[in-house]
């Protein structure tokens, strides 16, 4: 089991960021959405891979929706996770026209149609987050469902992070991974 105290820190943690993340105004956040995105697709990292595991952004998250037909365009291989019983999750291949399903979660997720791709074939995943530290380490909705899934994989990870939420230090856990490559609009 977690130490009490620092799964108490995470969660006193994601109320306040929740809170700053829902101050901020629709038009902040697009402003905000712009200059990460426009970060993220001049990184070299993202020139590089061929297979691009997104998420599919939901509430305060960046809306990395607006992602999908633009690595589409570049020719990359793009991918949305899909929650599993037990807190897995797996990668699916979408396309421009693939249906997707609403999760009771609220994000949208690949159907039984998109073909599911294995984690070792996946160049780089944009990691979901609601905030980060200068160090990459994430605080998460509290599934742990990418802890799980990062848990020795070998590509590279990258998060975005609003400059209202980046933070010192996120209480970390043994089980808690650092993104490779973080992505503010400071
Ligand atoms: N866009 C997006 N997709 C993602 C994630 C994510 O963080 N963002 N995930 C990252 O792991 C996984 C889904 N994990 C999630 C876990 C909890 C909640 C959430 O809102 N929980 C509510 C309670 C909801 C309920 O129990 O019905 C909460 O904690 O208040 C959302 C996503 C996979 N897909
Ligand atoms: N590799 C793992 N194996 C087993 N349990 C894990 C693993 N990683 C995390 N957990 C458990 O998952 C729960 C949630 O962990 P944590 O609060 O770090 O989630 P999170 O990173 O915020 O969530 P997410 O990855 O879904 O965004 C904790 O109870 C933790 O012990």
């Amino acid at each position: 089991m977690p130490s009490t105290s620092i799964t108490e820190e995470k969660a006193a943690l994601r109320r306040v960021v929740r809170a700053r993340l829902s101050a901020m105004s629709p038009e902040e956040r697009e402003e905000s959405d712009g200059i990460l995105f426009r970060r993220f697709l001049a990184l070299p990292e993202v020139a590089a891979a061929d297979r691009v595991l997104l998420f599919y952004g939901m509430g305060a998250e960046p809306d990395t929706a607006r992602l999908i037909p633009v690595l589409l365009d570049m020719g990359k291989q793009v991918l949305l996770p899909r929650c599993l019983p037990g807190h897995g999750l797996e990668a699916r291949r979408v396309a421009e026209k693939s249906v997707l399903i609403r999760h009771r979660y609220g994000m949208l997720e690949p159907g039984e149609d998109c073909p599911v791709v294995p984690r070792e074939a996946i160049d780089l995943i944009l990691v979901p987050g609601l905030c980060f530290d200068r160090l990459g380490y994430r605080l998460g909705q509290g599934g742990g469902y990418y802890d799980r899934y990062l848990a020795g994989y070998r590509g590279t990870t990258v998060g975005l992070c609003r400059r209202e939420v980046l933070q010192e230090h996120v209480p970390r856990e043994a089980h808690d991974s650092r993104v490779d490559l973080l992505v503010t609009d400071g």
